[in-house]
C-alpha cells in the first residue's frame, strides 16, 4: 500500500465529500497512474467536478485522504504540479486577455509576486503555443477563438506550467472534430511524457480513441479498468441508471 501511494500520481483513499445534505463523493478510492490518459465518466451530478476540485485542493474531504505525487493537494497546486482545463461555462470569455496572456498564467507560480516574465517564461509560452498549434492566434483576445481553439489555449497553459497532473473537464464539449483529434493527439503525447492525464467526458464515442483506461463514477467508483470493458452495457447501466446502449446511441448522459 505504501508503495502505491508513492508511485501513483493521484491517490484517493475513502474520500467523502458532502455539501450540507448532499453526498457528492461517498467513499472514493482511486489510484490514477502517470503515463496514461484516464477517462472519467459519469452522469450529471455524479461528482466529477467535485472529484477534480478535491484533487486540486479546492474542496477538503470530510473523510479520507488525497495525495498528489505524495503531497497534499493544496501544496501540489501551489507548486504548479496540477494543471486544469476548465469547462467552457466556467470561463469569462469577454475578459480582456490575449491567448498569450492565458498561457503565460501557467508561469505565474515561477514568477513570484512581481509576475515579471523572464526570457525562459517567454520561451516556454512560445513552445506551448506551438505545441497546440496556436502561434498564429497568440495576440487574439481569448473570446475570439473557436471552441476547440479555446480548449487548446488552456491545454497550452498547462504545458507552459509543466504540470505533472493535467485535469480536463469536458474538453470536447462544443469542439469540432478536427480540434478534438488535435486535443486527443496532444493528450496522448503529454501522457507519453510521463504526465498523469484525467479527462471527464460525456462523449462515450470518443472514449476508445482518447483513453487508455476508464473510471465510471456515481458518487463512488463503480468501475476502473479497460475502456472496452467500461463500455459494456451492464457497466453503463450501473453508471447512468438506464440502458447503457441507449447512452452510447445518444452520446450523452443528460
Ligand atoms: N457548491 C455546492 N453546494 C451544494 N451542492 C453541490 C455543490 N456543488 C455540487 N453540488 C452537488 O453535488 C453533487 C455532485 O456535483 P458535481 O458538480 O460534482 O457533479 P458532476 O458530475 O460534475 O456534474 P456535471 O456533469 O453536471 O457537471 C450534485 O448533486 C450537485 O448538485
Amino acid at each position: 500500500m505504501t508503495t502505491a501511494i508513492q508511485t501513483a500520481a493521484i491517490q484517493m483513499e475513502d474520500v467523502v465529500v458532502r455539501y450540507g445534505e448532499v453526498l457528492a463523493l461517498d467513499g472514493v478510492s482511486l489510484s490514477v497512474q502517470p503515463g496514461r490518459v484516464t477517462g472519467l465518466i459519469g452522469m450529471n451530478g455524479s461528482g466529477k467536478s467535485t472529484l477534480f476540485k478535491t484533487i486540486m485542493g479546492m474542496v477538503r474531504p470530510d473523510r479520507g485522504r488525497v495525495l498528489i505525487d505524495g503531497a497534499d493537494p493544496a501544496v501540489a497546486r501551489r507548486q504548479g504540479l496540477v494543471g486544469y482545463v476548465p469547462q467552457s461555462e466556467d470561463v469569462d470569455w469577454a475578459f480582456p486577455v490575449s491567448v498569450r496572456d492565458v498561457v503565460m498564467m501557467g508561469r505565474y507560480g515561477r514568477q513570484g509576486p512581481t509576475r515579471r516574465a523572464h526570457p525562459a517564461d517567454h520561451a516556454a509560452v512560445a513552445e506551448a503555443l506551438d505545441r497546440v498549434e496556436l502561434t498564429a492566434y497568440a495576440d487574439r483576445q481569448i473570446g475570439q477563438l473557436s471552441g476547440g481553439q479555446r480548449k487548446r489555449a488552456f491545454v497550452a497553459r498547462g504545458i507552459a506550467q509543466d504540470a505533472r497532473v493535467l485535469l480536463l473537464d469536458e474538453p470536447f464539449a462544443g469542439v469540432d472534430k478536427r480540434s478534438e483529434a488535435t486535443i486527443v493527439r496532444l493528450l496522448k503525447e503529454l501522457a507519453a511524457d510521463g504526465r498523469t492525464i484525467l479527462v471527464s467526458t460525456h462523449d462515450l464515442h470518443a472514449l476508445p480513441r482518447l483513453a487508455d483506461e476508464a473510471v465510471l463514477l456515481l458518487h463512488r467508483i463503480l468501475f476502473h479498468g479497460g475502456v472496452s470493458e467500461a463500455l459494456r452495457p451492464e457497466n453503463l447501466a450501473r453508471a447512468f441508471g438506464l440502458d447503457g446502449v441507449d447512452v452510447l446511441d445518444h452520446g450523452d448522459s443528460a
